[in-house]
């Protein structure tokens, strides 16, 4: 299945509120017109002024030239399950034409009569109360207060007073999260150090042993030599489920007795994977909550000791946050930005939550790069992050 189709079903399983809601914004106050033929493509073309907005937010940190990203999974992976393997398909770099949306419904008189008329469809007023709403609703799904009101400001400029379609806000609002979306949207970049070293952190259960297996499972199928550290050297558990992922994805993974110090398994994962000539060394790290002080500290012990071994480790830090935590996400990049230095992130659990507007609140506010985002827990249920496939998914545009 492309992934467009994947991100789609499963963005909205749970059914998308913010394309209700749009829905019920216009025909709450709105009322059925005829379309007009060569309908109101202004509204849509019109140069909005959020680039100007979205400029002039944080800039994203400006990567190492990197000589490769991160490779998009150019052949079919293994899967545990044969179900699976025949619905994968190499991950598209660029959207799949979109579905049109059906044609407005006859209208009363034409339904009544059985004469075919001019389409009608369902217009509002751009005004206060119809912004006021837009706002609300955009706030619902996570977007954080002040993105929102940006993004309803845009919206809006040059457009009040206008009269608005479900389809041209649908499309205005999807063309302001793709703008928002589109400097973040970055694939993790690969660095002629050998071994590059990636550090995956995130609170407990964000998903970063299930990232790591996916992610080592794409290096490897592009060529890569990785191996894998268990640096939660807490939980046997955790181990063995890193253990599992390993081999699903064909990767070594080296481990430590429990209870062992973390940074000394990085450290002796690191001179291993020097030895063994890998191109990459993924650190698994113990879930941690970031008010607990001492886990914290701990993982910036992890990091000061690879860094006797090279300075410019980690490459990469990769904070894997669970979509579904909503607002408690900024907290954790704000904790986790001050120990570990984070350099991308990686979102989990968008199939399971109707609230991907977390991750504008995310862009806007810390311009952190989106390396990849997590749609399920198969080995191939990990892409990279597309901003107009986003933006249609959560406005409900192209979604029959
Ligand atoms: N639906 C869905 N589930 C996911 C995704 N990524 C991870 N999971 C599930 O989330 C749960 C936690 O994932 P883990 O990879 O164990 O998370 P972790 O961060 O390593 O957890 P700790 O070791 O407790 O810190 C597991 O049940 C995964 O299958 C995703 O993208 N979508």
């Amino acid at each position: 299945m492309a992934f467009f189709s994947k991100l789609k079903d499963r963005l909205f399983k749970s059914s998308s509120k913010l394309e209700e809601g749009l829905d019920a914004i216009i025909e709450d106050g709105g009322a059925e017109e005829v379309v007009e033929t060569a309908q109101a493509p202004d509204i849509v073309a019109e140069e909005s002024p959020v680039t100007e907005a979205v400029e002039a937010a944080e800039e994203p940190p400006a990567p190492e030239p990197a000589i490769e990203e991160m490779p998009v999974e150019a052949e079919p992976k293994p899967t545990p399950t044969p179900v699976k393997t025949s619905e994968s398909a190499p991950i598209p770099t660029a959207p799949e034409a979109k579905p049109a949306e059906p044609a407005p419904k006859p209208g009363f008189l034409a339904r009544l009569t059985g004469r075919s008329v001019a389409p009608t469809e369902v217009r509002r007023e751009l005004d206060d109360d119809l912004l006021e709403s837009l706002e609300e609703l955009l706030i619902a799904s996570d977007m954080g207060v002040d993105t929102a009101l940006r993004v309803t400001a845009n919206i809006a400029e040059g457009r009040f007073g206008k009269k608005v379609s479900t389809r041209e806000i649908k499309e205005l609002l999807a063309g302001e999260v793709a703008r928002v979306m589109e400097p973040v949207a970055r694939p993790m970049p690969l660095y002629p150090s050998k071994p590059q070293v990636v550090l995956v952190v995130g609170v407990n259960g964000s998903g970063k042993t299930t990232t790591i297996g996916k992610l080592a499972s794409q290096f490897r199928g592009a060529g890569k030599k990785v191996v894998i550290a268990a640096g939660d050297t807490f939980r046997a558990a955790a181990v063995e489920q890193l253990q599992v992922w390993g081999e699903r994805a064909g990767v070594p993974v080296l481990t430590a007795p429990e209870g062992s110090d973390p940074a000394s398994l990085a450290f002796d994962a690191m001179t291993r994977a020097e030895a063994d000539g890998a191109d990459l060394l993924m650190i698994d790290t113990a879930g941690r909550l970031q008010n607990r002080q001492d886990l914290m500290e701990e993982l910036a012990k992890i990091v000061r000791v690879i860094r006797k071994k090279d300075p410019d480790a980690p490459h990469n830090t990769l904070l894997v946050l669970d979509a579904t935590t909503g607002q408690n996400a900024i907290n954790q990049v704000q904790t986790f930005q001050k120990l570990a230095d984070v350099s991308g992130l990686v979102m989990t659990k968008l199939d399971g939550t109707a609230k991907g507007g977390i991750l504008l609140s995310l862009a806007d506010k810390f311009g952190l790069p989106i390396h990849a985002i997590g749609v399920g827990e198969q080995i191939d249920d990990l892409a990279p992050f597309d901003p107009e496939e986003f933006a249609a998914a959560l406005t409900g545009l192209g979604v029959s």
